[in-house]
């Protein structure tokens, strides 16, 4: 089936549950043709999976945890003197309770995160806006940094074996050069889809956070499995298949009382690639549904929104 007749043929989003799939053996091609057709199912239905057999270690997991409780236990004003917003304009260092707000019909997101966005050898240090330019460490705890990329160098060769599943799962080329019961309110972060191509989330066992919106608009809990990673698209994939891989709106609120850690690692296009639809997503009956633009300039705008102009008065 044509990609195009396959989203025809799809549930529209009204789905009840999250797909896990086994990514252990991607050894072969013809592994990863089946893994392909299993991920464009996912991404078509609901635009979240879980992978099991991702192979990073859980000591890696477990020092990042560690380093991350570390280093969000420090008090307040310690944080703030690495505020992101303080540093520039590029999302580099600290973010507090309420200093973002995803969705504008919210009043703030209360979750604190640490932008700590690429890899020291693949990032220019150079300033060419959001994300882009020199990483900020926190000092303290000591072990942070080589904690965040020893994950992150591992994570991260998941996720280029994950972008050779999306192409294929896309009928493209394995390896393409592409030219071209919660209150409202207040919630850990607000309900919105993601900006990027897919992200690779982490999250603590024993704590259901997450929540992923259906067509029906019933949340669904993405309930943690240990032992996986959550795969969601976002909506860089979803302008190039033109929504026929969903970018699916999700939210993460913890009523536990008990702190709650996630990894996110975003995983985008390169900055200076257009995004227009693949031809193959396109017919007379799903004509192309967002105009051109580059991955930079959107992700910029998008973080714009979120972490300045959504904003409510101080
Ligand atoms: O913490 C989570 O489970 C989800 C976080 C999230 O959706 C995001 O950072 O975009
Ligand atoms: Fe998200």
């Amino acid at each position: 089936m044509s990609l195009v007749e396959s989203a025809a043929a799809a549930s529209d989003g009204a789905f009840d549950s999250i797909p896990v799939i086994n990514i252990r053996d991607a050894s072969t091609p013809e592994r990863r043709a089946s893994l392909a057709h299993e991920i464009r199912s996912a991404c078509i239905n609901v635009g979240f999976f879980y992978i099991t057999g991702h192979g990073i270690p859980q000591e890696t997991i477990d020092n990042l945890v560690a380093a991350m409780e570390s280093y969000f236990s420090l008090p307040l004003e310690t944080k703030m003197k690495l505020h992101h917003k303080e540093i520039g304009p590029n999302f580099k260092g600290y973010n507090p309770p309420l200093g973002s707000n995803v969705d504008p019909a919210n009043m703030g997101d209360i979750r604190e995160s640490f932008f700590t966005p690429d890899s020291e050898e693949l990032v220019s240090t150079e300033n060419e806006g959001a994300m882009t330019a020199t990483n900020v460490w926190p000092s303290e705890p000591a072990g942070f940094r080589d904690a965040f990329l020893d994950y992150f160098h591992v994570a991260l060769g998941v996720g280029r074996l994950l972008f050779r599943l999306f192409a294929l799962a896309l009928d493209l080329p394995e390896t393409p050069r592409t030219t071209g019961p919660v209150s409202d309110g207040y919630v850990g972060i607000g309900a919105h889809s993601d900006f990027e191509c897919f992200a690779m989330l982490w999250q603590q066992p024993d704590i259901q956070a997450l929540q992923i919106l259906n067509s029906e608009k019933q949340w669904i809990n993405a309930t943690p499995i240990p032992g996986t990673l959550v795969i969601n698209i976002g909506d860089q994939l979803a302008r190039w298949t033109n929504d026929i891989f969903r970018s699916t709106v999700h939210r993460a609120t913890n009523r536990t009382g008990v702190h709650r850690y996630s990894v996110v690692l975003f995983i985008g296009s390169d900055r200076d690639v257009s995004m227009e639809a693949i031809p193959s997503c396109v017919s007379a009956d799903r004509p192309s549904k967002y105009e051109t633009i580059t991955a930079g300039d959107y992700l910029a705008k998008r973080l714009d929104e979120m972490y300045y102009k959504n904003m409510p008065p101080a």
